[in-house]
């Protein structure tokens, strides 16, 4: 069955690519698919013609050593290298089957569906209901107060935040410490009900016991989300993650089952990397 097996980027076109296959399910639907993604600072290119399928309602990880083009082909897959000068990124990224750099295709609309949450923590300074429900205003999800006070309630349940805020809801977003800022970041991206989230190096700002609980977070929202992870860590990639994509110098060397990536990678420089022989 070809999804048992590592799938190199260069074979995804010989491949069925609809479902791709996690390490403790049957396979699950493709998302987010890209096809032969190259990425320009100006003469400079970053990405060199990388293609993934990603599965929903998983944990994708994407690792590699520094410079590798981890977070530059993340923020592909959400149209945040348009606001880079001088940045061109060519190929092809569906969502749903829709091309999402199509001239037609409302930007905002597209951060909405694919959400976003970075390395530092960085709550608007405005109070903490108002960083949750701000999303949603905009986004003309609530008819009125009560419907929007509900929205921010479950967003904070959701990013396992609620218990710790509910008395101060009217407090700065800002005056929270570095984990629970963190979960609020995460409030505010489920808040518009994204289908996908990225996760930018969430936790390389945070203390062990912070980590730990976006961890647990991350496990949680898979249910119901499409989570996109770069991460330093390899064993933050073999806790959360069910899929792992490995970069070198531009390149999406291969991609699979994260079990699979970590006990018998298919090229030897993945196996160096995960070794520790460089990195
Ligand atoms: N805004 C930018 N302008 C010019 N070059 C950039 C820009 N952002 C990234 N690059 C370059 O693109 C390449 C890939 O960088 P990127 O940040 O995507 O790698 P990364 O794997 O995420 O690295 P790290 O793990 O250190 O965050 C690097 O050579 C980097 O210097």
């Amino acid at each position: 069955m070809p999804s048992e097996k590592i799938v190199p980027s260069s074979d995804l076109y010989a491949i069925s690519s609809s479902t791709v296959r996690t390490p403790d399910e049957s396979p699950r639907p493709v998302r987010v698919t890209a096809r032969d993604v190259s990425v320009f600072y100006g003469a400079k290119q970053a990405l060199f013609d990388v293609s993934i399928d990603i599965p929903e309602k998983a944990v994708t990880a994407f690792i590699g050593p520094s410079g590798c083009g981890k977070s530059t082909f993340l923020r592909c897959l959400n149209r945040m290298n348009d606001t880079i000068e001088d940045c061109r990124v060519n190929g092809r990224i569906e969502l749903d089957g829709q091309n999402i750099y199509d001239a037609a295709l409302d930007v905002v609309e597209l951060r909405a569906r694919v959400g976003m949450v970075f390395q530092k923590p960085n709550p608007f300074p405005k109070s903490i209901y108002e960083n949750v429900a701000y999303g949603p205003r905009i986004h003309g999800l609530a008819k009125n107060k009560a419907e929007l006070d509900a929205i921010v309630e479950a967003s904070l349940h959701k990013a396992s935040l609620w218990s710790e805020v509910k008395d101060r809801l009217n407090e700065p977003g800002t005056g929270l410490s570095g984990g629970q800022q963190q979960r609020l970041c995460i409030a505010r991206a489920i808040a518009v009900s994204p289908e996908v989230i990225l996760m930018d190096e969430p936790c390389s700002a945070l203390d062990p016991i912070a980590t730990a609980k976006i961890e647990e977070l991350i496990d949680e929202l898979k249910q119901n989300f499409t989570i996109v992870i770069v991460t330093h860590s390899m064993q933050q990639a073999a806790r959360v993650s069910q899929r792992t994509a490995f970069f070198h110098l531009g390149n999406l060397v291969e991609e699979g089952p994260t079990d699979m990536i970590f006990t018998s990678p298919g090229e030897k420089r993945t196996q160096d990397y995960i070794t520790g022989r460089f990195g």
